[in-house]
């Protein structure tokens, strides 16, 4: 009702904000309009609906408005990078988000860089190009460069956990027991480096692919990208990734602390300074991966340049668990403005008694959203289930029209 009738949102004196409809309204006393605004409205208070098209409203705090468009004229503005992370439950349509959110930024002159980092990709299928291979691949018959690229966590993994071994793990303790100083083995137990080195921890992974990205978005060669989105791994991955940097800041603080520990021992062992010296970049690589980790932190936390979308569909489980994600993500600072409430059944399928059941079924969800304290005040964009499969840039193209607009 609001999108149909809103020309325009502006701030005037007072602490009021003007809000112009392009439709006739019927006056307040008519009990109509304006008690469907406020409902869109959160923490507004009607004073007075002066002229049929032009509604003062006082607020007492700054208003969030319920729309059940997505804004891409917000996103899509100004040259500077921005990113966009797409997540939530299995199989709700995070990958067809993501990349029709890419096309659709490239399409509109934004350069832009789409990067899957689920273990169970789908972003090759969404293409229909083979994203496998570890390097950003060209997607052709856009406005603007598009690249995409499937992560390989557990390659990603792998290839941490031999460098740790060869260069943290063993090394470290093979490095002390060779200096004589295995006796300060026990003392540092409680340093408990097995912890990150030897026994990963859950979503590290990801944390490392995501950190793999990171090295590639940073490189100056990919500087003419503005917009980077990432089609993440359902939510139990995404939110252990989100704590993850936190947890590794620990780990390696601790690491660090060795390193103290260890150069002090040392000096009463002067012979082996030199040895000692040769070991120096063990902790340099891990002071690496902490800064890394911490990049990662800042960029999920960063209101400018940020921005977490949460994908759901309208049945109370997927509800449920996109309401816990957004009470995560919120404790982690992670800017969240967008629900995209997706595969809705449109009504023309009333016909059909199974679909309209099912439909009912749908419209009780979407009403739990509004009433639901941690999503109701984001801006819920709905995306029809349509009837052709998603897949290839043609099809992309489609479904950007529809969640994107
Ligand atoms: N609005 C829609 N209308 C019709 N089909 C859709 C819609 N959105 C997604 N799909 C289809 O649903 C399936 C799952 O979508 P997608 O792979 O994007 O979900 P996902 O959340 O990324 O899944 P996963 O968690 O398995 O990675 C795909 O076949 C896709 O084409």
């Amino acid at each position: 009702m609001l999108s149909r009738c809103l020309r325009s949102i502006s701030r005037i004196p007072g602490n009021l904000i003007l809000i112009t409809l392009s439709h006739y309204m019927p006056k307040p006393q008519n009990n109509i309009p304006c008690h469907r605004i406020t409902a869109s409205l959160t923490s507004v208070s009607v004073l007075t609906c002066k002229r049929p098209n032009t509604v003062p409203l006082q607020v007492r705090s700054v208003a969030t408005i319920v729309d059940p468009a997505a804004r891409f004229d917000e996103m899509v503005i100004g040259p500077q990078r921005k990113y966009y992370f797409l997540g939530g439950k299995g199989g709700v349509g995070k990958t067809s988000c993501a990349a029709s959110l890419a096309v659709k930024f490239a399409d509109h002159g934004h350069p832009t860089i789409v990067i899957s980092t689920d273990p169970a990709h789908s972003l090759s299928d969404s293409f229909a190009q083979d994203l496998a291979g570890g390097d950003l691949v060209p997607i052709e018959g856009l406005n603007s460069p598009l690249f995409a690229l499937e992560i390989n966590p557990e390659k990603a993994k792998e290839d941490f956990r031999t460098s740790s071994q060869k260069n943290g793990g063993s090394a470290v303790k093979d490095f002390m027991n060779n200096m004589g100083l295995g006796m300060l083995a026990d003392q540092f137990g409680d340093l408990k480096l097995g912890e990150l080195l030897d026994t990963p921890p859950p979503g590290l992974d990801e944390a490392i692919a995501i950190s793999k990205v990171m090295q590639i978005v940073e490189s100056s060669q990919y500087s003419m990208f503005s917009r980077i989105v990432f089609d993440t791994a359902p939510t139990g991955h995404t939110l252990r990734l989100l704590s993850l940097p936190d947890f590794l800041d620990a780990s390696i603080g601790k690491i660090m602390k060795f390193k103290q520990k260890l150069a002090s021992a040392a000096s009463t062992f002067k012979s082996v300074l030199g040895k000692a010296a040769e070991q120096q970049d063990v902790p340099d690589k891990l002071q690496q991966l902490r800064e890394r980790m911490t990049k990662v932190r800042d960029l999920f936390r960063d209101s400018n340049s940020t921005e977490f979308v949460i994908v759901t569909i309208p049945s109370v489980m997927a509800i449920n668990e996109s309401s816990r994600l957004h009470a995560s993500l919120r404790k982690e600072c992670v800017p969240v403005h967008r629900l995209i409430v997706n595969q809705i059944l449109p009504p023309s399928v009333s016909g059909c008694k199974f679909c309209s059941t099912k439909r009912k079924d749908q419209m009780r969800a979407i009403d739990m959203i509004r009433n639901d304290p941690e999503l109701a005040n984001l801006r819920i964009i709905e995306a029809d289930l349509v009837d052709l499969e998603i897949r290839g840039v043609p099809a992309l193209k489609f479904m950007g029209d529809i969640v994107w607009r």
